[in-house]
Formats: structure tokens, sequence, C-alpha cells
């Protein structure tokens, strides 16, 4: 499991470490020098080899002095750097973006590790107030230093365009809101030359977090520059796992700069055993409110409902699958295949003859049938209220109803006999009249979501819920009481006490269909464990984030970096599920 921790609970971890003089700064700018280092090292002569600049068409190479600005790379000198053997980064250029705090701190420092290896290294102070200490190191070991307030945007743009190296250092978990001026404004024009450059642009590393994202929530509501990499310290930043400044901060790099709590595998090595072990005790009492976890492939084998010999169909879970009408007959066959191919005990068709006979021909396994269920998969292809459809909606509706009764067991006698977990999905979504249980999984994505969040009196579309998914999905987990999952290329869970952000699928998910094909999966991990979900309300939540774990690498799968067609996914997911439980 990733851990990502708030900005508050980064601060309390390194309170006593700065207070015993750990020198955490010290072990943080190695580290990100190291990065650099590492990528620049790798680079063949001339820097990146998508880009053009770093040779001129001259040969004439620019390293060094400075231009009547202050800044370099506008001035023509010696020819050749000797940067082509591996190892050797003489001659190549960093540009430092440097705040006013320790984030600033950490780049001027990283800076020195820089010129001491025989890089060019250019710091842009974006603030009047700088770290002192880091500044009298970095232009001790030869650093140049230009004051944003003293040079002009443009000229600095033009300094990164020529640059091997970006470092943004500008603001780290001590930010608040958006870039402001100057910053913000020098951020902005950065990212638009980014931009317009495509491949053409320095390698860039976004000190501790992208600076100008949301550090706990992950929105980006300014001016951020995308990052090609991400070293962060101590700990995951919820902003970093999360929508949309996940999708900017690069390939993400943790540090450990030895807090006492290890940052990444220990814990969560530990909480996976307490899994394992049955005790599932990471309820909110164990996991700050302002936590964002990630699960891994790791993490799987422990939630799954693997089979033993004393099992029989019964035992492994019945899923109960109310979906499709004869306008929308594909969802209840790609509802049913996924759930099928999850590893139902059983899964049991409720719905119109002919969309019955439909899913039989592709899955004669499904019984078509009523009785006992252990979990239910609700709505995929269902319009309840479309006056353009006919009595099959009308069907399908009321045999939901029914099963939200069994769900949220307002009704003493239903078709169940029991409260029961559910995946609520598409139609199923605009049918919730009353509160509803953790075992109870939405599955919206952001329109289902916003219309959802708009009929609980919120004024939201749904640009505002891709712009603040976390806070969205979690405003909706407390307004129903149900677990909420909203689906989309990072994947967001908020249930009791936990969030998750799950980043496994290829773009070409994105297809009609493969919602239906999750939303079958989840109600087989529903349906394997129903007794435990509606015990431990933090479980449905670990389960859905394990849901979508499997369906994105059932989709990476059946893809194989091509197109991929939403029943393929249900047809990769035994395969799948083959490699991360026999681990
Ligand atoms: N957590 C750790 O273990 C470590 C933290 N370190 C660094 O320390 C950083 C935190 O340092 P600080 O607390 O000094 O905070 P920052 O370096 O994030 O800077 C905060 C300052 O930036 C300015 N600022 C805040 N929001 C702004 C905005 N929206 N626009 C423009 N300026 C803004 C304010 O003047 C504020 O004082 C971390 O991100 C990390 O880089 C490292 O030095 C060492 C290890
Ligand atoms: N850009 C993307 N990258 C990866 N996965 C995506 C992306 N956009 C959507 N998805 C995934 O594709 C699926 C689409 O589901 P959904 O919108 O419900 O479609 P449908 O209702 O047609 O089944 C979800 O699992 C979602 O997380
Ligand atoms: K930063």
């Amino acid at each position: 499991m990733k851990d990502a921790w708030s900005a508050d609970e980064v601060r309390k971890a390194e309170e006593p470490l700065i207070a015993a003089g750990e020198p955490l700064m010290a072990r943080a700018a190695y580290a990100l020098a190291q990065a650099v280092l590492r990528e620049v090292a790798a680079r063949p002569v001339g820097g990146h080899p998508t880009r053009r600049r770093a040779v001129r068409p001259s040969g004439v190479r620019l390293r060094g002095s400075l231009g009547s600005d202050g800044l370099p790379g506008t001035a023509r000198v010696r020819p050749g750097r000797s940067a082509g053997t591996r190892g050797d980064v003489r001659g190549a250029r960093a540009l430092l973006l440097v705040g006013p705090g320790n984030n600033g701190g950490d780049t001027l420092f990283a800076g020195v590790h820089l010129a001491r290896r025989g890089m060019t290294v250019t710091a842009v102070l974006a603030s009047s107030r700088v770290h002192d200490e880091g500044l009298a190191a970095f232009e001790a070991a030869g650093g140049h230093v230009v004051k944003l307030a003293d040079a002009r945007v443009p000229s600095v743009v033009q300094s990164a365009r020529m640059s091997d190296v970006l470092l943004d250092g500008l603001v780290g978990v001590g930010a608040r809101g958006a870039l402001r001026p100057p910053a913000g404004g020098l951020v902005r024009a950065l990212a638009d030359a980014r931009e317009a450059a495509g491949e053409r642009w320095p390698y860039t590393v976004a000190v501790d977090i992208p600076s100008g994202i949301g550090v706990d929530d992950g929105v980006v509501g300014g001016p951020v520059l995308p990052a090609d990499r991400t070293v962060t310290f101590g700990a995951l930043k919820p902003g970093l796992l999360l929508p949309p400044a996940a999708l900017i901060a690069g390939e993400i790099e943790l540090v450990d700069v030895g807090f006492p709590t290890p940052s990444g595998s220990d814990q969560w090595a530990s909480a996976a055993q307490r899994v394992a072990l049955g005790r599932h005790s990471m309820g909110s009492t164990d996991i700050g409110s302002g936590r964002v976890q990630r699960m891994e492939p790791g993490d799987v084998a422990a939630l799954w409902p693997t089979p033993g010999a004393r099992d029989h169909k019964y035992t492994r879970g019945v899923v109960g699958v109310i979906a499709g009408t004869s306008t929308y007959p594909g969802a209840a066959v790609l509802a049913t295949s996924g759930a099928v191919r999850a590893g139902a005990g059983m899964v049991r068709y409720l719905g119109p003859e002919a969309v019955g006979t439909r899913v039989l021909l592709a899955r004669p396994e499904v019984v078509v049938a009523g009785g006992r269920v252990q979990a239910w998969v609700l709505g995929p292809g269902v319009t309840p209220f479309d006056p353009e459809e006919g009595p099959d909606a009308d069907g399908q509706a009321r045999r939901i109803f029914g099963a939200l009764a069994a769900v949220t067991g307002v009704l003493s006698e239903d078709v169940t006999g029991g409260k029961m977990p559910a995946v609520i999905d598409a139609g199923a979504l605009t049918m919730l009249e009353h509160r509803l249980p953790a075992w109870a999984v939405l599955t919206p994505h952001a329109g289902e979501l916003a219309e959802l969040l708009q009929g609980l009196g919120h004024e939201v579309d749904r640009a505002d819920v891709e712009a603040r998914p976390l806070h969205w999905v979690r405003t909706a987990h407390q307004a129903t009481g149900a677990t909420v999952l909203l689906k989309g290329a990072i994947t967001v869970v908020a249930g009791p006490g936990a969030a998750y952000a799950q980043a496994d699928a290829p773009a070409w998910t994105a297809t009609a269909g493969a919602g239906d094909v999750l939303a079958g999966i989840l109600g087989t991990l529903l349906a394997g464990r129903s007794a435990e979900v509606v015990q431990d309300e933090t479980l449905a939540a670990r389960l859905a984030a394990a849901a979508v774990l499997v369906h994105g690498r059932a989709a990476a799968r059946a893809s194989a970096g091509g197109p991929v067609a939403a029943l393929e996914i249900a047809h990769a997911v035994p395969a799948v599920l083959a490699e991360l439980l026999s681990d």
C-alpha cells in the first residue's frame, strides 16, 4: 500500500527530528541532486535526445557566463562540453526556481551538489526572502543567482529553454492556495512555453511537490509547471496521488529522510498483515482523515476471496445482477461477464427475458432466475426515469428498488432476507431515497457524481467534480453514508476513515461498457466477503480499491498498448488474478 500523508502529518513527523538536529534538508538535497545527476548523466552528448537546444546550430555551446540581464544562456562561450561519457555532467545546465521557504532551501543545497559536479547552475530567486544558509552555500559553490524582481520573465523562460534540467523549488508543503505573484506569473509563462515546446523542454524536476498543487487534495487551482519527476521527501503527499495534480507530477520518487515511522513499506506491510489476519483495524482511528492511500498489486491477495477445499458455490458468494434493458442489453452481458470472470461462486441475472437470453448466449454459467444472493450489482444499462423507455425499464426499476431495500434494510421482508452489500451504478444512482450504509458502493463517473450531488442540494457540475474529485467524493460519502467510487483516469474511493486513489488503467480503458465490467468485478468481491463487509464498515472501500486495481490491470493486459474492448477487460481478469494471487 502506498500511503500519502497530509502536510500537517508531515510537519508533525519532522518536528522531533528537526529538534534533534537531524540533517533533513541535507538528506533531501542530496537525494534531489542525485536524481538530477542520474538523469543528466544518462543523456547522450548534447542533452535531451529530442531537444534541439543543447547543441546550437553553430556547434557553439552556451555555458557558464551571464548575459546583460543576469541570466545565463545569452552569451556564447567556448564550444563543446565534455558531457557524453556516462556520469559526466560537466557543462550541463540547471535552472533552479527558488521560493522563500525550506523547499527553496532544499533546491539551493541540491544546486550546491550539481555545481560541485561541474554543472552550470543558476538560481532564480522568486522572493526577496530566501533560505540564507542555502543561498550562501550555493554562491560559495559557484552557483549563479538572479532575482526575479530584476529579471524579466521572458528572459527567465528563454534561459529555461536553454537548460538541460529545471528544478521547481518554489513552494512545498508550506504552500497555501494557488501560486501568488511573482512566482505564479513565472510559472504560468514557463508552463505555456513548455506546452509550446512539446518534447523540446528541459527535464523538469519538482522538489517535494509541483509548486502550486493542493498538497492535501491534488487541486490545481492556478499555474503549475508539469514535472517529469517529483522527488518527494519523507512521505508521499495526497496531491501526488490524486487527480488532477497527480497527472502532472511525473514519476514520483520518495526519499527517506529518516521519519520515525517508515514512510512506505514497513508500516504498510504491517497494515497488510492485519488485513491478512482478518483484523480489519484500518479504520478512522488508524488512518488520519487527511491520508490518501494507493493499493498496490501485492495487497490484493489478502483481500480477494480465494476458495478453499471446503468451499462450494454458495459459500463462495452469489452475485445478483440487475442490469440492462432491451435498449441496453450489452450492459447486462458486460456486468455479468465481469462478475463471472472475477470468480463468483454463482451469478444470477434478473431482467427482461430477451436480455436474459443474450446474457446466456455470452455466459452460459449465469443463472437467469431469482434466488438468494450475497451481493447486488444494480443499475448498469438501466434508465429508470426515461419516458422513451418501455416497460423493460420500469420492470428493472422495480427490481432495483426491491434490492435497494435489502441493502439498506428499510424493509424487513425483502427479496433476499437480509442486509447485504451492493454496487450501485449508472441508473440505480438516480434511485436513492434513503441514507445508505458503507457496504453500499456507489460507482459514478464525474457526470453522474455531479448529478447525485445536485440532488443532494450542491451546486456542482462535471467540471467541478473533475477539479476537486477528493472533495466531492468525500462530500458524497458523508451525505449518503455509502462508500463512493469515482471512476476516471485516476479512480478515487472514499469510505469511512479512508480514501484511495488508483491509477492502474491505460487511457484506452475510457470506452463504453468498461464501467459495467468494473461493477461486475466489484460485485464478486462484495459477494465473496459479504458477511464481513456488513460487519466492518471500512472493508467495502478496500475491496472497491482492489476491484479498481484488478480492472485496471486487466484493461492494461487486454490493451497491450492498443485499443481495448470492454468485454476483453473481463476476459483478461482471470490471468491478472492468477498472477496477483500466486505472488
Ligand atoms: N518534511 C520533511 O521531512 C522535509 C521538508 N523539507 C522541505 O521543506 C518544505 C516545507 O518548507 P516550508 O515550511 O518552509 O514551506 P515552503 O518551502 O513550502 O514555503 C512556504 C512559504 O512559501 C510562501 N508561500 C506559501 N504559499 C504560497 C503561494 N501560494 N504562492 C507563493 N508563495 C507562497 C510563504 O511565504 C511560505 O512561508 C518541504 O516541502 C520540503 O521541501 C526538507 O527541507 C527536508 C525534509
Ligand atoms: N483516461 C482514462 N484512463 C484510464 N481509465 C479511464 C479513463 N477514463 C475513464 N477510465 C475508466 O474507464 C471506465 C469507464 O467507465 P464508465 O464511464 O462507467 O463507462 P460505461 O458506463 O460505459 O461502462 C472506468 O473504469 C474509468 O475509471
Ligand atoms: K516545489
